[in-house]
């Protein structure tokens, strides 16, 4: 009887959710979609590579089309035309973000700028890192720590010569150094925090879970299920996460660290702890992870296509020779080296669906009604795999960027691994810079290889940030005289 009334209940319930979609979608004239599951709606698409499905999709449906994510409405957007016109003449009208269960949870209740709902309070914290952190002054000032942390990492991987480094590791380490240093005015020493809370491994599984797909969030009955058993991991990284960040409040508080950082800015106007955790976590963590990825990638892409690592090679041999390191200055004359970088981003975008975006009113996009709360994904990858836009989408070369105008900044709306308008990517300026020189300096410094026997998988692992499925495992060689190599800052 029990059963009869269960399967009675489950068949209900999926004749209404899909008669409700047909209703809705008729109703509000929704941009068209593939049809959706009862109840799932197209969530299963969330589980593997989004992007990939949602790019194969948008053949058949389009540009600009929508999805059920359970109980959620999304619209995806998979061209340049469409993309333009939603983040130019709508930037306001989709520039909040919904609440999702992990960053209440990691976030301190989402007070981070990157999940924090768009209003003032997005609006200040926005404005102070923008202003100190990443204005062109900020950032200069940090330029020695730039060239130190990446001397430190060509002296790492000049210790473990003709052995295989997992360069994932190591360009991590690089980024949290650079941006710890920048934002709260140190490094994390080693042995600072118990083994199982090491900064970076709690960073990594913050980020990690910040991209997981958590079913409560679509379907609100299941939340106190946690199907996916993510409520204990939540509960764990953000006790690891408290203790590693109040600490640090604490120790700027007492004035034991003291270098006018980005804690200090916070403490100085007021804001409250929670808050100032909370942005500072998103710092590191937005920032590590997306830099140190898009680096990986950039390396493996020249490792796979040995003539244009030979001309990024080259090129620096020309402009800055082979008796000192590439510096930031140097990087304004390496067009092929940014070149590269371009493609790169265009390929692998690191985080290729953006965040998602949600609607604070109704609008009428291209005869369409969009109703309030629906969620917005842009879809970089796909863009940046137009056949419309790009010749030999998939193939990479640097090459189809020199002499072009098209830049990553969020103007070449066919380019915009960073996003665009409003809610677009605070680091940006850092991050290029970071990528630029990491490159430079690795491929200036060191002949590089894959370990014997082993080939090249350009895998993608499925998550918010799409890293390499597998590490990056290279083989590094000594390239200029030894002298080089020792610290000259
Ligand atoms: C290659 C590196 C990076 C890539 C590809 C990247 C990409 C992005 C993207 C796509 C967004 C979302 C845009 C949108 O939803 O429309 C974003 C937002 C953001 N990024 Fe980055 N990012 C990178 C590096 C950084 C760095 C270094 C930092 C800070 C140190 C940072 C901090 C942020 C923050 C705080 C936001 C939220 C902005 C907001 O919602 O107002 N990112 N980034």
């Amino acid at each position: 009887m029990n059963w009869f009334l269960l399967a009675f209940a489950c068949i209900l319930t999926a004749v209404i959710s899909v008669s409700w979609w047909l209703m809705l979608k008729s109703r509000l004239r929704l941009p068209p979609g593939p049809m959706a599951l009862p109840i799932v709606g197209h969530l299963h698409l969330l589980l593997k590579l989004p992007h990939q499905s949602f790019h194969k999709l948008s053949h058949k449906f389009g540009p600009i089309m929508t999805i059920k994510l359970g109980n959620k409405t999304a619209i995806v957007i998979s061209s340049k035309k469409a993309a333009k016109e939603i983040l130019t003449s709508y930037d306001r009208v989709f520039a909040s973000r919904p609440v999702l269960i992990s960053p209440q949870s990691l976030c301190y209740n989402s007070k981070n700028i990157s999940c924090c709902k768009y209003g003032p309070y997005w609006r200040e914290m926005r404005k102070i890192c923008t202003t100190e952190l990443f204005s062109s002054k900020r950032l200069s000032s940090f330029q020695n720590t730039r060239l130190e942390e990446t001397q430190n990492l060509l002296q790492r991987v000049a210790e473990q010569l003709k052995v295989p480094i997992n360069m994932k590791i190591e360009l991590s380490t690089l980024t949290l150094n650079v941006i710890t240093r920048m934002a709260i005015g140190k490094k994390f020493r080693h042995g600072e925090f118990s083994e199982d809370a090491e900064p970076l491994n709690v960073i990594l599984e913050a980020v990690r879970l910040m991209g997981a797909v958590n079913l409560g969030d679509y379907i609100p009955f299941l939340k106190r299920l946690d199907p996916g058993g993510y409520i204990p991991r939540l509960k764990k990284t953000s006790k690891k996460i408290d203790c590693i960040l109040q600490r640090l409040v604490d120790d700027h508080r007492e004035e034991k660290v003291k270098s006018g950082d980005l804690v200090d800015v916070l403490q100085s106007v007021g804001i409250e702890d929670s808050a100032i955790k909370a942005v500072i976590l998103d710092i590191l963590a937005g920032g590590t992870d997306t830099t140190a990825v898009t680096t990986e990638w950039a390396l493996s892409e020249l490792l796979r296509n040995p003539e244009c690592l030979r001309k990024v090679q080259q090129e620096i041999h020309v402009i800055v020779g082979d008796n000192r390191l590439v510096n930031e200055n140097d990087l304004h004359h390496l067009h092929y080296l940014k070149a590269v970088v371009k493609e790169t981003f265009r390929l692998h975008p690191a985080a290729p669906m953006m965040a998602p975006h949600e609607s604070i009113e109704a609008c009428t996009l291209k005869g369409y009604t969009i109703p309030a709360k629906t969620w917005l994904l842009i879809n970089a990858w796909s863009m940046g795999r137009d056949p419309a836009q790009w010749d030999s989408p998939e193939e990479f070369m640097p090459e189809r960027f020199i002499n072009s105008s098209i830049d990553v900044k969020g103007c070449d709306f066919e380019l915009i691994p960073f996003g665009a308008g409003r809610r677009m990517c605070v680091g940006m300026s850092l991050a290029l810079c970071m990528v630029e020189l990491t490159l430079a300096r690795l491929v200036q410094a060191f002949h590089w290889a894959l370990p014997d026997g082993s080939t090249m998988n350009m895998e993608e692992r499925q998550g918010v940030i799409v890293a390499r499925k597998h590490p990056l495992i290279a083989v590094a060689n000594r390239r200029l005289p030894p002298e080089v190599y020792i610290n000259t800052l």
